[in-house]
């Protein structure tokens, strides 16, 4: 692939962006946006100066630079969504349907590279990055159904010649800011209900993956959506002031985020400036629960799913595996075994099982919550170690007979087993409802009673019984306290980016 230096121009300031055209191989090299942003449909560098770097976490190396851009473009995104917002929000459901099956086409098409750009800026190994972007693109298929299910009501009307209605419709200008770690499916289960409501959108890229954010810019562009409907902003230095404009913005009427829980309470400060309406997907600390009358085999399957996914950094992870007293010993030598087996490395390698972490601060989060789980007397099983080869890799790890320590409290995003002890069904609840968060919650048994039982005192937005992997397009998708609220992807997922209106007609007497 050659090398090129793009010149662009935004907002009257030409500047070089110089980064490889493609520094992949795809097969469509039209996917790979080295320019900058996407606003009112055309490729920029913004109005800032300067410029970010992205790193592939696989080895270290740089994966391309992009240019910082700032509120001030920010702004014109905001203004471009605005106006684009008058004709966009008028088409028909059906019309929004066609553009959204279209999208789904050319992602379906595009799926071998979409995946390579994944392992290439977030790491993970491809076989897990063509399943996000098969996950990514069904939400494109889902919301083209649901655009066309958009039914209003006729409501019993409690006085006479008055006939109650209600329509739905899109809430305005949307902002979506995303996170690193499923950078196609984060912005996807967003951007198609998004769309499909009528909305227009500026997403904020994560600094991290912004190349997954602006190959879906290009293929919508090529789906059709109009120019202004989806504008995109890339940035590393400026991402909080970014974010306070997209929250106090009066324009915006909405702010959708994903991310950790500490963020998302800046961002619910900073919208209630201008009481946007918010649907915030946040931080998880899923207890994982594995009964004594539990098929093992099934409950090491799903732990493997569910904790070591994208080795760790996963919002609906397993954080805490508890493990019921008569088969602690077998299990957690059952699950050590089947660790040790995994392959660690980079992403784009034959037979990879497990990828790297995102950045350098991640291993090393790792490595506190191991080193204090240890001292306060919880035992290495297998792993336990940063890896040291170029790159962000930490060893597959479990810990047995882990204490209170930082675990119990803080999601490790990393792939870190912590095993507790336990001997009661009252006293597993008890421990697992124990935080202040409740994305996901996850249990083994085969008894049918503690399975209803169970799944109705874990206080989560999602419970996977018998299962570790529960995330499709058709499910609600969200959690409860501090996960966050609001519900994306299944049949709910629509009227988190719509009004209500009550139409009430009179005189029909
Ligand atoms: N509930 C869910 O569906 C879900 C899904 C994925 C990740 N997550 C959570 O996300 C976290 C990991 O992702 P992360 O480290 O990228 O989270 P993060 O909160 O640091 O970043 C998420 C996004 O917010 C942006 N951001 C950071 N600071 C900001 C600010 N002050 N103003 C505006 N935007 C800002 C980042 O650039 C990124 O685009 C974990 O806590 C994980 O559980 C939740
Ligand atoms: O990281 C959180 C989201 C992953 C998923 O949608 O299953």
């Amino acid at each position: 692939m050659t090398q090129t230096a793009t010149l662009t121009r935004s907002m009257g300031t030409p500047r070089m962006a110089s980064s490889s055209a493609a520094p992949l191989k795809l097969s469509n090299p039209s996917l790979w946006k080295s320019e900058g942003g996407f606003l009112n449909g055309k490729w920029t560098s913004g109005s800032g100066s300067g410029s970010f770097k992205v790193v592939n976490p696989g080895n270290g190396q740089t994966l391309g630079s992009l240019p910082e851009m700032t509120v001030e473009d920010t702004k014109q995104a905001v203004n471009h969504a605005h106006e684009a917002l008058k004709t966009w929000r008028q088409t028909s459901e059906y019309e929004r349907a066609a553009i959204l099956t279209k999208i789904f086409q050319i992602m379906t098409e595009n799926s071998e590279d979409l995946a390579q750009i994944i392992t290439a800026e977030n790491g993970k190994p491809l076989a897990d990055a063509r399943g996000e972007i098969t996950y990514g693109a069904s939400y494109f298929s889902w919301y083209a159904g649901e655009a066309i299910r958009n039914y209003g009501d006729v409501i019993p009307s409690a006085v006479k010649g008055v006939q109650n209605t209600t329509i739905k419709q899109p809430v305005g200008v949307c902002a979506i800011i995303t996170p690193w770690n499923f950078p196609n499916a984060m912005v996807t289960r967003k951007l198609a209900a998004a769309l499909a409501a009528g909305n227009t959108v500026v997403l904020k890229a994560p600094s991290e993956t912004p190349y997954s954010v602006l190959a879906i810019a290009e293929i919508a562009r090529q789906a059709g959506v109009p120019d202004g409907v989806i504008n995109v902003v890339v940035t590393e230095k400026h991402t909080p002031d970014v974010g306070k404009e997209l929250c106090e913005n009066p324009l915006v009427h909405k702010v959708s985020f994903t991310g950790s829980t500490r963020v998302g309470k800046i961002l619910m400060k900073q919208a209630s400036s201008t009481l946007k309406k918010l649907s915030f997907e946040l931080g998880g600390n899923a207890p994982f629960i594995v009964f004594s009358d539990a098929d093992i085999e099934k409950a090491i399957a799903g732990v493997i799913a569910c904790k070591f996914r994208q080795s760790g950094q996963t919002c609906v992870c397993a954080n805490r595996v508890y493990v019921q007293d008569e088969i602690y010993d077998e299990f957690s030598e059952k699950l050590a075994a089947a660790v040790r087996k995994f392959q660690v490395g980079e992403g784009n390698k034959e037979g990879v099982t497990h990828g790297p972490l995102i950045h350098a601060a991640a291993v090393d989060k790792v490595q506190s919550h191991v080193d204090e789980a240890v001292s306060k007397g919880a035992k290495v099983l297998v792993g336990g170690k940063k890896i040291d080869i170029p790159g962000y890799f930490f060893e597959p790890t479990v810990l047995s007979d882990v204490n209170d320590c930082a675990i119990n409290r803080e999601e490790t995003f990393g792939p870190l087993a912590a095993l507790y002890r336990f001997k009661t069904e009252e006293e597993v609840i008890r421990l697992a409802n124990d935080t202040e968060v409740g994305l996901a919650g996850y249990f083994f048994t085969e008894n049918i009673a503690r399975l209803h039982r169970v799944a109705a005192a874990l206080e989560v937005g999602m419970v996977g019984a018998n299962t570790g992997a529960i995330s499709q397009a058709s499910i609600p998708f969200g959690g409860v306290q501090e996960s966050g609220f609001g519900r994306e992807g299944s049949k709910y997922g629509l009227q988190d980016w719509q009004n209500i209106k009550l139409v009430a007609i009179g005189g029909l007497n």
